[in-house]
């Protein structure tokens, strides 16, 4: 497969593209001769030219390339269009005169694929698929969460409101610098249907602020179930789900900056967290209503989605299958030792 955009969700895919074994990473593409070329260069990533009529940059700047768009299109199987938000759909017409199947991003529009995707909730419609587009990081989390609270207690109403990270780190073009905003203003913002994309039935209505931080996004959701578990079978349930993590209270961690500390003392690469991040004190239910906060790595949540997005376009393994071998490759699982099924503090050994 190839990357067309090597950038903060490009470099990510690649990375992970290049670590299963059933998949080969032909090459990358960079629209510009910038520092992301020595990332690729280091990687052994072969660089392919996003757009021909700035190849010559890159020769001027002394990097090679191994051809243009057009060359990698005609090599691969799948290519996943890692261009910025709203480009991808002006690069569709280029694939399909290449016949190549395409992955696009959550920044693109739904009606820019046949079906979008989310490994959890969203799997086999992308089985065969020309156009399939990977939701957002945002959309991500909410349907990995709400997908099995659906599946096991029926979902009501669902009531998010997030606080999205104003760009990420390295966006110096971004904010708000010194404001919490509503963004949009409108109620209910576009996440509520971008998860119907991926949970038709699921009544959720969402509400997003944007705000001066850059690590991370955090939801405040609300769901309403059809029945009245308790909050240790809630738990238990999501603790079951490898793509959300729990954040023990006993590990004190109090927020995004944590969980970025964290996840690097972890060796994640670039200090990644491809999981939701659930307070498992935040878990709470007043009757039928459950309440949690959870984090969202933006850079990183939708990286395992990509993977299995290939799978299930190229391949006929089922999803189960798919996201155990990403998650086994990729170390996706977080799982901390100072949580309720770890050992107490005193026990934690240098094994762990
Ligand atoms: N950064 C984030 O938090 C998340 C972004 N996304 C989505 O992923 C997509 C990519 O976003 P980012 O990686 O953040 O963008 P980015 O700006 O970090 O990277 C985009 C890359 O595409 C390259 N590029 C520019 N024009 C191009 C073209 N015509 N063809 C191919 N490549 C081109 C740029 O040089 C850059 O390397 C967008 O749709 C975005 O909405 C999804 C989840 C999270
Ligand atoms: O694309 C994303 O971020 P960005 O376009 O704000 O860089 C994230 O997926 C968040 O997008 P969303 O807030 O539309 O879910």
């Amino acid at each position: 497969m190839g990357v067309n955009g090597y950038g903060t969700i490009g470099k990510r895919v690649a990375d992970a593209v290049a670590a299963q074994s059933d998949m080969t990473l032909v090459g990358v593409t960079k629209a510009s001769p910038d520092y992301g070329v020595e990332a690729a260069a280091r990687r052994g990533y072969d660089l392919y030219a996003a757009v021909e009529d700035r190849a010559g940059e890159f020769a001027a700047a002394g990097v090679d390339l191994t051809g243009t768009l057009g060359d990698l299109l005609d090599a691969v199987d799948v290519v996943v269009d890692c261009a910025p938000s709203g480009v991808g759909e002006r690069n569709a017409p280029v694939y399909e005169a290449h016949d190549t199947p395409a992955i696009f991003q959550g920044g693109e529009d739904a009606a820019v694929a046949e079906t979008s995707f989310n490994a959890r909730g969203r799997f086999e419609a992308a089985r065969g698929a020309d156009a399939v587009r990977v939701v957002s990081c945002n959309t991500t989390a909410l349907s990995r969460l709400l997908a099995p609270l659906d599946e096991t207690y029926g979902v009501e109403k669902a009531r998010v409101t997030l606080v999205r990270r104003g760009g990420d780190p390295s966006e110096t073009n971004r904010g708000p610098i010194n404001d919490i905003v509503p963004d949009p203003a409108t109620v209910p913002s576009h996440h509520g249907p971008d998860v119907n994309e991926i949970l038709p039935d699921v009544a959720v209505d969402t509400a997003a602020l944007k705000a001066p931080v850059t690590g991370m996004h955090t939801h405040s959701v609300n769901v309403t179930l059809e029945t009245d578990p308790d909050p240790a079978a809630v738990r238990d349930l999501l603790a079951d789900e490898d793509r959300i993590f729990l954040v023990p209270e006993a590990a004190g961690i109090d927020g995004a900056g944590a969980l970025k500390e964290y996840a690097a003392d972890a060796g994640r690469p670039r200090g990644d967290l491809w999981e939701n991040c659930v307070w498992e004190e935040s878990i709470s239910l007043t009757g039928r209503d459950l309440y949690l906060f959870q984090n969202v790595h933006q850079e990183a949540d939708v990286v395992p989605e990509n993977v299995d997005a290939i799978r299930a376009m190229t391949t006929d393994v089922d999803a189960a299958e798919s996201a155990a071998r990403t998650n086994e490759t990729l170390g996706v699982g977080l799982e901390s030792r100072l949580g309720d099924d770890g050992p107490a503090r005193a026990e934690l050994t240098a094994d762990d």
